[in-house]
C-alpha cells in the first residue's frame, strides 16, 4: 500500500514567496494547499487537512509578521519544525502593454509594500497603494481580468515574486524592485505538536511568554531567566494581549533546544514566575552555526551539579 502524498498549506495563491520557502523543504510529491491568509493555513494544520503549513514569521525590513505571531498564541497549539530564509526582490508587473507611466495604483501584500515604498516614491510618486492578501493574489486577479473587467480593477500593476509574474503571464514593467536589495524574510514550517526531536547542537527555540501584570522589574526578571543560564536571545518582540491597554506578550527566539538543560531550566523558571507560557518549537537554525554554550551552562555541568546535590542529600558530601 502506498502512503498518500502529504498536504502542506501556505499563503497562496501559487507564486508567493511562501511557496518559494515551502519548495525548499517540502517533499517532491507534496500536495499544495494554497490559502487566502495565514490564519487559514494554520487552521488547516489544526483541523488535520494539512500536515504542515509554511508561513512568514519575520522580515529583515518590517520585523515580525503579526498575522503569524498572533495566531500562534490563539487556538490549539502548533509548533515550528523548521525555518527557511528567502531573499526577497520584487518585480513591478502588469498586463501586456502597461507602461510605467500608466500605473496610477499598485497592489501587493503590506510587507512587500513596506519594502518597496521608497522605490515607488522615486519612480511613481503619484501612485497609490491597494492592499493585497499576498503578493500573488493581485497578480492573479490582474491576469484574470478580461478587458471588460479591467476597468473594474482599481490597480494597473502589482509588486510580486518574479515567479508569480511568470506563472500568471504578466509583463515585467520593472525588475529588481526593493529599497533594501539584501532583504530576507524568514518563513517557518509549522506542525501539530508531537514528541520533541533530538538537538542538533545548532538549534533555535521559539516561545511566547506573558509577564506578571503591573510588577516593577517583571521584564528584567523574565530576561534573567535566560541570562543566568547562558541562553542567548536572537529575537524578542512585544505583542499586545488585546484585552486592555498596557498588557503585552513577548514572542522570543533563543539559541538552543528544549532538550538542553540550560534551556529547560529557563523554561522552568518562566513557568514558575509568568502567568502564560507557550513552547513554540525547537528546530535546527537555518545558518547551522553551532550554539556557543557559556562555561558552566552545558548539559554536563548540570548533570555534575545535580549529582553533587544527590550526594549531599545522601550524606556523601560534606
Ligand atoms: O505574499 C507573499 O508572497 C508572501 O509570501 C508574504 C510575503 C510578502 C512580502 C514579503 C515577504 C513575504
Amino acid at each position: 500500500m502506498t502512503t498518500p502524498a502529504p498536504t502542506w498549506s501556505f499563503l497562496g495563491p501559487g507564486g508567493t514567496f511562501c511557496e518559494s520557502a515551502l519548495r525548499q523543504v517540502a517533499p517532491r510529491d507534496v500536495v499544495l494547499d494554497p490559502c487566502q491568509d495565514v490564519p487559514t493555513a494554520l487552521d488547516h494544520v489544526r483541523d488535520r487537512s494539512a500536515v504542515a503549513a509554511v508561513v512568514p514569521i519575520e522580515n529583515s525590513v518590517e520585523g515580525g509578521v503579526n498575522a503569524t505571531l498572533d495566531n500562534l498564541v490563539a487556538g490549539a497549539p502548533l509548533v515550528i519544525a523548521a525555518e527557511m530564509a528567502v531573499p526577497i526582490t520584487f518585480v513591478l508587473a502588469g498586463r501586456r502593454g502597461t507602461r510605467l507611466e500608466d500605473v496610477r495604483a499598485i497592489s501587493t501584500h503590506p510587507h512587500a509594500w513596506a519594502q518597496c515604498r521608497g522605490w515607488v516614491h522615486q519612480h511613481l510618486p503619484e501612485a497609490v497603494y491597494i492592499e493585497g492578501t499576498s503578493t500573488s493574489a493581485p497578480a492573479r486577479a490582474l491576469a484574470e481580468a478580461d478587458d471588460a473587467a479591467d476597468a473594474a480593477l482599481d490597480y494597473q500593476a502589482v509588486l510580486c515574486n518574479p515567479l508569480a509574474a511568470e506563472q500568471y503571464h504578466l509583463n515585467i514593467i520593472a525588475g529588481g524592485v526593493a529599497d533594501n536589495p539584501d532583504a530576507v524574510t524568514r518563513f517557518v514550517k509549522v506542525c501539530r505538536p508531537g514528541r520533541v526531536g533530538e538537538p542538533t547542537g545548532a538549534d533555535k527555540t521559539t516561545l511566547l511568554v506573558q509577564l506578571p501584570h503591573n510588577r516593577a522589574g517583571a521584564l528584567l526578571d523574565m530576561l534573567e531567566q535566560f541570562s543566568v543560564r547562558g541562553v542567548n536571545l536572537t529575537r524578542i518582540e512585544s505583542r499586545p494581549v488585546g484585552d486592555s491597554l498596557g498588557r503585552y506578550r513577548f514572542s522570543i527566539d533563543v539559541e538552543g533546544h528544549i532538550r538542553e538543560e540550560r534551556v529547560q531550566a529557563a523554561f522552568i523558571g518562566l513557568h514558575r514566575t509568568c502567568p502564560f507560557l507557550r513552547f513554540l518549537g525547537s528546530y535546527p537554525r537555518l545558518d547551522s552555526l553551532p550554539v556557543v554554550v557559556p562555561a558552566g551552562t552545558s548539559d554536563k555541568d548540570f548533570v555534575v551539579a545535580r549529582s553533587w546535590v544527590a550526594d549531599v542529600l545522601d550524606g556523601r558530601t560534606l
